[in-house]
């Protein structure tokens, strides 16, 4: 086997079939790989979407409903569905699963993050199959996830697990429009293939929410800490359990140097951000050699927000591209009356720094 802890995430088309309805025989199957590939010791947290998809398959919304009660009334009703089908399927494999709703305010925190964290070690301590989702009843605007694949690719970075499985509705990340028969799959991305993300459109599979763009996004992301990256095709029977025996399906991020677990936690705390720094070309280049670099005051430009020493940074260069992500060591009053200063303690220190 590839590897000994994985997290897999299963897209809402993958547990749908064309009409809508939920594919039961597609759910037996992913049991049954799990299954077995808990047999042969491997951890295994489970990401699965659709709660919505399963729940309009039940309900029908009153026309006075808008799109967040919609939400609201589909996935609430979908996700007793969605445990009711796993709980029975995982019985019959002789196996207990466990419910995790989570919102990306359970991540804002590294007190937070690591009380969940010690919740889902618990629980494959106890054999058990943690099945994770958003809570999507409280999960509104701001404060919900682009998608699963990005509560995923969190999940993923908090577990120290070996590799990320994203099951989809395609084959893995094509060079052109997927349905267009020219285009080609790409079945390996490393740091020499930089111009993929030409190819990914906006386009969604019906029940989608934040199609191939967040899938890649987050495989980039996560390959960078260090954690191997598949997405495959989850409408094909046995593909996690063949890809897991090295046979090679979909396209795989390689992945580069692993990351500590504080880089691991910042490289998802966008939406903590505090303050804002924006740094010189002197800076951003001495960030992205390939030495342990902190951010120092002398090359920061200007700074904006309001923050204490612990707060997260969102680091930009002078057009105000994002750079990276992280924890500072003085307060906002005291990182603006020192800024351009030299022979100062960093900014940032290279250990609590994340560079995209
Ligand atoms: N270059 C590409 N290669 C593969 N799929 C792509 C590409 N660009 C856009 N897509 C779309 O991404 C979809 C998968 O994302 P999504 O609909 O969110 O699925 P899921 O429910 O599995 O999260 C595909 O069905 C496809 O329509
Ligand atoms: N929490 C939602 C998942 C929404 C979502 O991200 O869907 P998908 O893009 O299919 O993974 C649900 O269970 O319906």
């Amino acid at each position: 086997m590839l590897y000994k802890k994985i997290v897999v995430k299963v897209g809402s088309n993958v547990l749908t079939q064309a009409d809508g309805l939920p594919d039961l025989l597609r759910m037996k199957n992913l049991v049954r790989q799990i299954a077995d590939l808990k047999k042969q010791h491997i951890a295994i947290i489970l990401v699965s979407s659709g709660a919505v998809a399963f729940g309009r398959s039940i309900v029908q919304a009153s026309e006075k409903n808008d799109t967040i009660a919609q939400r609201q009334l589909f996935s609430s009703v979908g996700q007793v569905k969605l445990m009711q089908k796993y709980s029975e399927l995982f019985a019959e494999q002789g196996l207990a699963c466990a419910q995790v709703l989570v919102t990306k305010e359970d991540f804002r925190d590294r007190r937070h993050y690591l009380n969940m964290k010690n919740c889902l070690d618990t629980l494959l301590q106890n054999n058990i199959v943690p099945i994770i989702n958003e809570n999507d009843v409280i999960s509104i605007t701001e404060l919900m996830f682009t998608d699963n694949d990005e509560l995923a690719g969190l999940l993923t970075s908090m577990m120290n697990v070996e590799a990320l499985f994203i099951l989809t509705n395609v084959n893995g990340i094509y060079n052109g429009n997927p349905k267009d028969p020219q285009s080609q799959l790409i079945p390996v991305i490393d740091n020499h293939i930089l111009d993929f993300e030409s190819f990914i459109s906006t386009e969604k599979s019906n029940f989608g929410r934040g199609g191939m763009v967040t899938k890649s996004n987050i495989a980039k992301r996560v390959a960078k800490l260090g954690i191997a990256v598949h997405i495959v095709n989850g409408k094909t029977d046995f593909i996690l359990t063949e890809t897991m025996q090295g046979k090679s399906h979909g396209t795989f991020f390689k992945p580069h140097k692993e990351s500590s677990s504080i880089k691991k936690w910042l490289a998802h705390a966008d939406g903590f951000v505090k303050g804002m720094v924006y740094i010189n070309e002197g800076a951003k280049q001495a960030l992205f050699e390939n030495k342990a670099n902190s951010l120092l005051l002398v090359g920061i430009t200007k700074i904006e927000g309001q923050f204490d020493k612990g707060d997260i940074l969102k680091i930009v260069d002078e057009k105000g591209s994002l750079l990276g992500l992280g924890i500072s060591q003085y307060d906002d009053e005291k990182a603006i009356e020192r800024m351009g200063w030299k022979n100062q303690k960093p900014l940032i220190h290279y250990d609590y720094l994340f560079l995209y």
